[in-house]
């Protein structure tokens, strides 16, 4: 089954977000993209709502439960306090946990598994208990330890974090050996039981070796290379092109 492609939509948010204005509506072009044939929209809500704000989310809720019930809402943050209440208030199909500092401009590393088991824990258990599918944000990086910790914490799925991956776009022997240490790192999650995500600066471009070297990969979510073709060739043609280089028949 080829990964299923979940649009992020922060990079829509933040375009509007330059004037006090509706558009362009995150709503609208999400139901674009998901009669174009992507699996779920994913958001990332930051506590200062510079990308998605917090009000974006009971309309990609309503979206999804009225016109596209086979499909998925996927709502990545730190789980503090004020994305905890998010999170229960809307009950997304997925929680991916990401441990972003508010400071950063954009995620850019997976979780330390062992430094951040006794707060994972809890909050896995919390969502776990609200019968919400859990994914971890980690590194490309096979160690099996820190996997085990987040296969006994509870989660569900690991996303691997292809930001080093998408950023050698221009040094193939580079882009080789990263995209080796994502498949050893889905390889040893997937004997763990737990399944695999990817996100972060993925392509066109980059995405068929990924999918080539990790053929169970469940799930992509993709904002800012997918938005950057949006503007070129529109927001359903730049689907159908993503769900190819996922490897769907389209
Ligand atoms: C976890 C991850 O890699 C994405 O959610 C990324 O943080 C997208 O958010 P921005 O596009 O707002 O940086
Ligand atoms: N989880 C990663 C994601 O949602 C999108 O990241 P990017 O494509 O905007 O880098």
């Amino acid at each position: 089954m080829p990964a299923k492609l979940s649009v992020n939509l922060n990079a829509i948010a933040m375009l509007r977000n330059r004037r006090d204005l509706p558009w362009p509506s995150v709503t609208d072009l999400g139901r674009i993209a998901l009669e174009a044939g992507a699996s779920g929209l994913t958001v990332h809500p930051r506590p200062d709502q510079r990308h998605v704000r917090f009000s974006d989310l009971a309309p990609i809720r309503a979206l999804i439960d009225t016109e596209f019930s086979s499909t998925e809402f996927n709502i990545e943050g730190f789980p503090e306090e004020s994305f905890m209440r998010l999170v229960e208030e809307h009950r997304p199909e997925q929680v991916t946990l990401v441990p972003d500092d508010p400071a950063q401009a954009t995620s850019d590393h997976g979780w330390d598994f062992r430094k951040s088991h006794n707060l994972l824990g809890n909050v896995v258990g919390r969502l776990k208990k609200l019968g919400l599918r859990v994914s971890v944000f980690a590194d490309g990086d096979p160690d099996r330890e820190a996997l085990a910790i987040a296969k006994d914490i509870g989660a569900d799925r690991i996303e691997l974090y292809t930001g080093p991956y998408g950023g050698c776009y221009d040094d193939p022997a580079e882009g080789a050996r990263l995209v080796e240490l994502l498949g050893e790192t889905a390889d040893i999650a997937h004997d763990l039981g737990l399944d695999v995500n990817a996100g972060h600066d993925l392509t066109v471009a980059n995405l068929p070796a990924l999918v080539a070297r990790i053929p169970r990969l469940a799930e992509v979510s993709i904002g800012h290379g997918l938005t950057s073709d949006a503007l070129q060739y529109g927001m359903a043609e730049t689907v159908r092109r993503f769900r190819r280089a996922c490897g769907q028949d389209v």
